[in-house]
């Protein structure tokens, strides 16, 4: 199969589909692998590593579209992007679809395979493998960041997460136990911050309890638990996840004036819409505002940060089912491995995620195994 990845065009967003690495294997497996000339730069790989790869490198982004027939990325496709569609792409890569009804439109309207990242389940492979990894690094982040954000000069409210002796550890809340929030709550308590976390899976909280013991408080994800919790909070990171779906506004507007001016909230499941009714969408170059008082931070590509790790953590996972895919053809693939079934979002011009419909009122859902044989 003809398979490629261009430079991705999102704002601040430097990491890239494959790696010279993932382009070997490809090869090795017979494919022919076009890669838009400097699509690899911000994560560190050169136009020569690729090359010596055997990749054909390819001037502009353009013709890569129009050459292959799987498209490999990371992120959404944007509106510019659009028209490059053609009939039976198949393109694999971060939808996000619920949050997203334009794109949704366009891979609709251009019948484009879009095989999504993050809704591939495979239960024997930890559930949401294409999404995990780049969880994780969010979930380290969702820390980093606000840590930085609470200091005063970034418009936070001055404190620092571990304390001093003598002086009140900061409290951190996290609304989603699952990859982000076990990846932030680790970094939390090992800065010295007080954690409290809250899921609406009893299953993962005491799975939760049980890594981390007495050195954290768990909680189910209640209005009532969440708002008392909140008040008290430094930091706040949202990190809930229904996949397919637009997130649950559980952060409401109305918690803000009762929380300390200068708390940050990090809204890490913005790019399923987000989890707090104040959130909008923000950019590595411009990454927070301030509502009511409390600073938000609302990064659709938090891991874009950290290109080079998380293009390698990325392609570590995807590069496998990219495999059966491109070597067998999206249909047969999925006869052999009915996981991949799940990451099937649009398919000939139909809606095939039941959770992306579900969120919209105006698609009709059509089950993957009906039509994709
Ligand atoms: N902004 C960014 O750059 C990135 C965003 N993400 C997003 O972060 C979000 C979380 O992803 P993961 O942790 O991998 O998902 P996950 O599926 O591992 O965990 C989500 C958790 O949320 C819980 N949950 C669902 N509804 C809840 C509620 N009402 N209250 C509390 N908990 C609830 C689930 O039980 C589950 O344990 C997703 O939207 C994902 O796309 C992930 C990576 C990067
Ligand atoms: C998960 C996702 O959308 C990202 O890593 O950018």
């Amino acid at each position: 199969m003809k398979v490629g990845c261009v430079k991705e065009i999102k704002n601040k967003e430097f990491r890239v589909g494959m790696t010279p690495d993932n382009v070997k294997s490809y090869v090795s497996a017979g494919h022919e692998v076009y890669i838009e000339k400097n699509a690899g730069e911000g994560s560190g790989f050169t136009d020569s590593e690729y090359e010596a790869a055997g990749a054909r490198m390819i001037e502009t982004a353009k013709e890569v579209w129009d050459t292959v027939e799987m498209m490999i990325k990371v992120k959404e496709p944007l509106p510019e992007e659009y028209s490059l569609f053609h009939e039976g792409l198949i393109l694999y890569t971060y939808l996000h679809l619920a949050a997203d009804k334009p794109q949704t439109d366009a891979l609709l309207g251009g019948k484009v395979k879009g095989v999504a990242y993050e809704t591939l389940f495979d239960p024997k492979n930890g559930g949401l493998p294409l999404l995990a990894p780049m969880s994780q690094i969010a979930g380290r982040l969702s820390i980093q960041e606000g840590a930085k954000y609470l200091e005063k000069t970034f418009g936070g409210e001055g404190v620092l997460l571990a304390g001093v002796p003598g002086t009140p550890k900061a409290n951190v809340v996290i609304l989603g136990g699952g990859n982000v929030g076990t990846n932030a709550c680790k970094i939390a308590v090992g800065m010295g911050a007080n954690v409290t976390i809250m899921d609406i899976s009893l299953s993962r909280l005491a799975y939760l309890d049980d890594i981390f013991g007495a050195r954290i408080q768990t909680l189910v994800s209640t209005d009532a638990n969440i708002e008392k919790a909140v008040k008290e909070a430094d930091l706040v990171v949202g990190a809930v996840l229904i996949p397919g779906k637009a997130a649950p506004k559980i952060f409401k507007k109305k918690y803000l004036k009762e929380m300390k001016p200068g708390a940050v909230f990090v809204d890490v499941a913005v790019d399923q819409g987000g989890c707090g009714e104040t959130t909008r969408v923000t950019y590595h170059d411009d990454p927070i505002f301030i509502e009511d008082g409390i600073v938000h931070y609302c990064v659709g590509n938090m891991p874009g940060a950290v290109p080079r790790t998380s293009t390698i953590a990325l392609t570590n996972a995807t590069l496998n089912y990219g495999l059966q895919i491109a070597g067998k053809g999206l249909e047969r693939a999925c006869a052999e491995n009915e996981v991949i079934y799940s990451a099937i979002n649009t398919y000939d011009g139909k809606l095939t995620c039941k959770n992306v419909a579900d969120s919209f009122d105006c698609y009709e859902y059509t089950d993957i195994r009906e039509i994709c044989k």
